[in-house]
């Protein structure tokens, strides 16, 4: 396969769970260089536990994953940092540290001195207003803003990102999909796990979770053809 086409990110027949209980029943998922992909699914569909296993914070039970072409099943996250998967979730930033010093923790987790903070203001201009400030004085999605900064600090490959929409009003969830549709403009691939159906505005693939099975991958077109997705997803008839 040509390295152009080849994904970025694959999992194959990922089994995942918390002790005794399985949540992960053999799930299949890629995204390619600078695709963005949406993970969609209710609650308890093991949205986030698909994330975790794919970054590191759990361990696959069974099943494989690869990240641009390295076998990283078996790595730490740090190391899968390291090879340009990032990951965004609702505890991304420390709260009495500044703004500033979260933005540089970001970078430093992959061993990077100087990241591109200028350029990163230059895309978050309310974290520049405030950098000096504590990161516990920005409101919900000001915070959401800088949990995105700190992320693409690490200079990912790949972002993935859980629920960025949560506890946002509908013109933050606006502006988060504007920002997210810039990155993917600059050619960062994004895996978003979500509820809300407003980021397939951004998506160029769209995978359900149900159960902890993939019930649907395919484009939003075909998503929005199949009857019964659109009557979950949509509401529609
Ligand atoms: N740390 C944990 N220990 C035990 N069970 C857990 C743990 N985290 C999640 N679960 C269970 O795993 C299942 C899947 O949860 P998960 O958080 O992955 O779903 P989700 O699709 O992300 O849901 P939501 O949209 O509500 O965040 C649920 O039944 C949940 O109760």
């Amino acid at each position: 396969m040509p390295p152009e086409t080849a994904p970025l990110l694959t999992a194959q027949g990922v089994d995942a769970g918390y002790g005794t209980m399985q949540v992960l029943w053999g799930v299949d998922l890629e995204v390619r260089a600078g695709e963005t992909v949406l993970l969609l699914g209710t609650n308890g569909a093991g949205k986030t536990t698909f994330l975790k296993s794919l970054v590191g914070l759990i361990e696959a039970r069974h099943g494989h994953i690869r990240l641009g072409g390295a076998d990283v099943t078996r790595m730490r996250s740090s190391e899968r940092m390291r090879l340009g998967m990032t990951y965004m979730s609702e505890l991304a930033v420390f709260p009495d540290l500044s703004i500033e010093e979260n933005i540089r923790i970001g970078a430093q987790a992959i061993g990077h001195p100087s990241p591109n903070i200028d350029e990163l203001y230059e895309t978050f201009p309310v974290l520049r207003d405030k950098r000096r400030n504590p990161a516990s004085s920005l409101s919900g999605g000001q915070r959401k803003m800088l949990g995105i900064a700190k992320a693409l600090a690490a200079e990912p490959r790949l972002l993935v990102m859980d629920e960025p929409s949560a506890g946002l009003s509908p013109l933050f969830v606006k502006e988060v999909i504007r920002i997210l549709s810039d990155l993917r403009g600059r050619g960062l691939a994004l895996l978003i796990a979500e509820q809300n159906i407003g980021f397939l505005e951004v998506a160029t693939r769209v995978f359900v979770l149900e159960g902890g099975r993939i019930r649907f991958s395919g484009t939003v077109a075909e998503m929005t053809d199949n009857e019964a997705l659109r009557r979950a997803y949509f509401g529609l008839k």
